[in-house]
């Protein structure tokens, strides 16, 4: 690319004040020139004119805010280097080939380099007059003594300028990506005392601040936040338990929107190519990217992706970080996202060019499971120590403000802002997010979860019972099973360390780099946790039945479980007197007897389905069936019921059960003989327990019928479409 000639305001820019320097009739000169850009954007100019007079400056502005010219206009108003630290070589490169495209003379250095375009590098820097202005590198080539010595040189001929050190918060152990490599930075300020600092990023709650900016030993630091608002995006969360496919669901908004660019995040390879291959077979241009691919099928996902040749791509995590393409219009979750600020990030990468986008995250109870058990095991793979202890306790607490962002009601863009500690007015979001679009409809969608979910907290705010930190404190009072089990028997499993030196070289490798640490491990982890899955079914009998036991401890947790459900049914019910301890016993055992051999997994799930029926069901219904498992194990449960309804003796003959498998012990039937016909039989027909999504296409049904039908339906159809 031919190097443009230098603005030639630059020459007299150099020979005038620092003021005159600082002006930002110069500056805007130099945007205009370089980047073709009219004006400075947000904070933009303050940051760069802190800098230019050689202040620190902690900046922290929105995704796609433009924090990289906040370095960049520097470097081309002052003399010297500009040194830019940035965590993922994939981000190094895309800047500086976009640099280079507007002939700026910036570089990199990394691994990736050969050793001749490493050695022209240096000659430059050695050179009495480099050319360089930016110069990108990685935390850990700054940790090197060679490099820090090259610097200190460097420094002392008065060259270096600026530091720029690009997502700071991966210095915080805090923050939501922190790299080791990251807090040797620290360093930095006594070997280099009067180089300006400028510490930018887009995610960092207060406590990330602070110790972003001790940490780098910041100065009287210039503090310029804007606030985290994204008001070009439309935020909104479709349940997938409440939808009758997902896939479909997703398929159809996406042709509805017609040929826009989008990036759907998954949380495993294998879902990013199963959902990729469903969306393609629906017509829509789409690929899958992770880091299972080889990196010649990632580069050619990506180069496609680039120049529109497919418009979706399915991606992992891996994808996106540093990739500036501003035409985003819809980034979706297809899984609930570890925190708060990885779901800002992501979502952040819709509408850079500021037109109005869309983040759709599709939430399901599966998921949630699935993302606590991997954030509880992404602490205990190697130690039970303090430190792994307490960082899963704010993995968990970082993901409760997701599942609060999902399950809770009331504004989305407030509870985004909120968790970065912005204080929000009401009318902030403007019908911005379906909360507030639709607020009927959200509540209705909160409503039918709770319904279906909810144990304890009848018309509450919160769907499910636990929240991510109760459930560290060791209850298990979630009607959704957690894994806290599985997972204190599974460490085997988790430490999966040929595969992973495997991964983490090959991402070593791959030229668009994977963020090292908590992503890596949740890939780890992912598989981890699909072989032990695997191993439970193919492994029954190994040493691995062991782990899928169900403990006494376990047994008690479900009694306690179906306990509290009892009881809510009773409250529910009004009239029923049961006999809560000896009933909930029953029906503990009646999921013992039928899946205790199977595993636990089958047993949780009978317990859940056993709940979730108790939310719902009848009082006949109800004592229908704890008298026919009464009968079933001879034990003398409910001694209303037997005022009420006349028990069979044992040796009578009992009603063939004509429900699903799902719902009570085969026991019953096997006591029946079968020569006694069924209409002479004590009348035990047991409702079927539905699925859940049964369960929840019942209610609407029931509602339906219950003449808001007209309403409703507008409503549900509304729901599949982005507003
Ligand atoms: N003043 C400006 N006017 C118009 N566009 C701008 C301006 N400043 C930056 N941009 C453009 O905005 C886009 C986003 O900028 P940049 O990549 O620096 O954002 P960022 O704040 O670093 O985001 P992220 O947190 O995602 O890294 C880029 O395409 C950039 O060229
Ligand atoms: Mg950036």
């Amino acid at each position: 690319m031919e190097k443009k000639s230098p603005l030639p305001l630059n020459n007299a820019i150099a020979n005038k004040k620092k003021e005159q320097l600082c002006s930002k009739e110069s500056l805007v000169k130099i945007l205009r020139w370089h980047f073709r850009y009219p004006d400075f954007r947000g904070m933009q100019l303050e940051a760069i004119q802190a800098v230019l007079s050689g202040r620190d400056c902690f900046c922290l502005m929105p995704t796609g805010g433009g924090k990289s010219m906040c370095y960049q206009i520097p470097a081309l108003a002052k003399t010297g280097i500009v040194l830019v630290v940035c965590p993922l070589i994939a981000l190094m490169e895309n800047q500086v080939m976009a640099l280079k495209e507007k002939g700026i003379a910036a570089e990199f250095l990394s691994s990736t380099k050969t050793a001749d375009a490493k050695n022209k590098i240096h000659e430059d820097l050695d050179s009495g007059k480099p050319s360089i202005r930016l110069l990108y590198v990685t935390p850990e080539l700054i940790a090197t003594p060679g490099f820090m010595s090259k610097l200190k040189k460097i420094y002392s001929r008065g060259l270096l300028s600026l530091i720029a050190i690009d997502e700071a918060h991966c210095i915080s152990s805090w923050g939501h990506d922190f790299r080791p490599s990251y807090r040797k930075l620290s360093t930095l300020r006594s070997h280099l005392p009067d180089v300006p600092i400028l510490a930018l990023t887009a995610t960092a709650v207060p406590k990330v601040q602070k110790d972003v900016v001790d940490s780098l030993q910041m100065q009287n630091a210039l503090m310029l936040k804007t606030s985290f608002n994204r008001p070009n995006i439309y935020y909104e969360v479709r349940y997938k338990d409440l939808l009758e496919d997902a896939y479909a669901d997703l398929s159809d908004t996406l042709k509805s929107m017609g040929d826009v660019c989008v990036i759907i995040y998954c949380l495993e390879r294998s879902m990013c190519d199963d959902l990729s291959a469903h969306l393609s077979q629906s017509g829509i241009s789409c690929a899958a990217y992770h880091a299972g691919l080889n990196n010649k099928m990632r580069t050619s996902v990506l180069d496609d992706w680039i120049s529109s040749k497919t418009k979706v791509v399915v991606a992992t995590v891996a994808f996106g970080y540093g990739i500036d393409r501003k035409d985003v219009r819809i980034v979706c979750h297809f899984n609930i996202p570890k925190s708060m600020e990885s779901f800002y990030q992501e979502s952040g990468r819709a509408g850079r060019d500021q037109l109005p986008s869309t983040s759709l995250l599709y939430y399901g109870v599966d998921d949630r499971k699935r993302m606590e058990f991997i954030l509880r095991n992404s602490g205990s793979k190697k130690s039970q120590s303090s430190n792994s202890q307490e960082s899963t306790r704010m993995s968990l607490t970082a993901f409760n403000q997701m599942l609060e962002y999902c399950e809770g009601s009331g504004c989305r863009r407030k509870k985004i802002l909120e968790s970065f500690g912005e204080q929000v007015t009401a009318s902030l979001c403007g019908k911005t997010c379906d909360s507030c679009r639709h607020p009927n409809l959200v509540a209705r969608n909160l409503e039918d979860l709770t319904a279906a979910c909810s144990l304890r907290q009848k018309g509450g705010s919160r769907v499910f019972i636990t929240s991510s930190t109760d459930a560290i404190v060791g209850e298990q009072l979630s009607e959704f099973w957690n894994r806290d089990e599985e997972a204190s028997g599974s460490e085997e499993d988790i430490s999966d360390l040929d595969e992973g030196n495997e991964v983490v070289n090959n991402l070593a490798r791959s030229k668009v780099q994977s963020r090292l640490g908590i992503n890596e491990k949740l890939d780890l982890l992912q598989r981890a946790e699909e072989k032990y899955y695997r191993n439970e079914n193919t492994n029954k009998q190994s040493n691995k039945v062991d782990k899928n036991a169900i403990s006494d401890a376990l047994r008690g947790s479900s009694r306690q479980r179906l306990q509290n459900a009892l009881k809510q049914a009773q409250e529910r019910l009004g009239d029923s007197k049961i006999e809560m301890e000896a009933s909930a016993s029953l029906l503990e055992d009646e999921c013992y007897k039928k899946y205790g051999k199977t595993g636990k997994s089958f047993y949780y799930s009978q317990v859940a389905s056993t709940i979730r029926w108790l939310t719902t069901t009848n009082s006949d219904n109800l004592m229908n069936r704890l008298r026919a498992v009464d009968v079933s194990s001879s034990l003398n449960v409910i001694s209303e019921v037997e005022h009420s309804l006349t028990p069979p003796p044992a040796s009578a003959p009992c009603a063939k059960e004509e429900t699903s498998n799902e719902v009570s012990g085969n026991a019953a039937t096997e006591i029946i003989p079968s020569d006694v016909p069924i209409e002479n039989s004590f009348n035990t027909n047991l409702p079927p327990i539905p699925s859940f999504s049964e369960f929840v296409n019942s209610r609407k049904a029931k509602r339906d019928q219950s003449g808001d039908t007209k309403k409703h339906s507008s409503r549900v159809e509304k729901k599949t479409r982005i507003q």
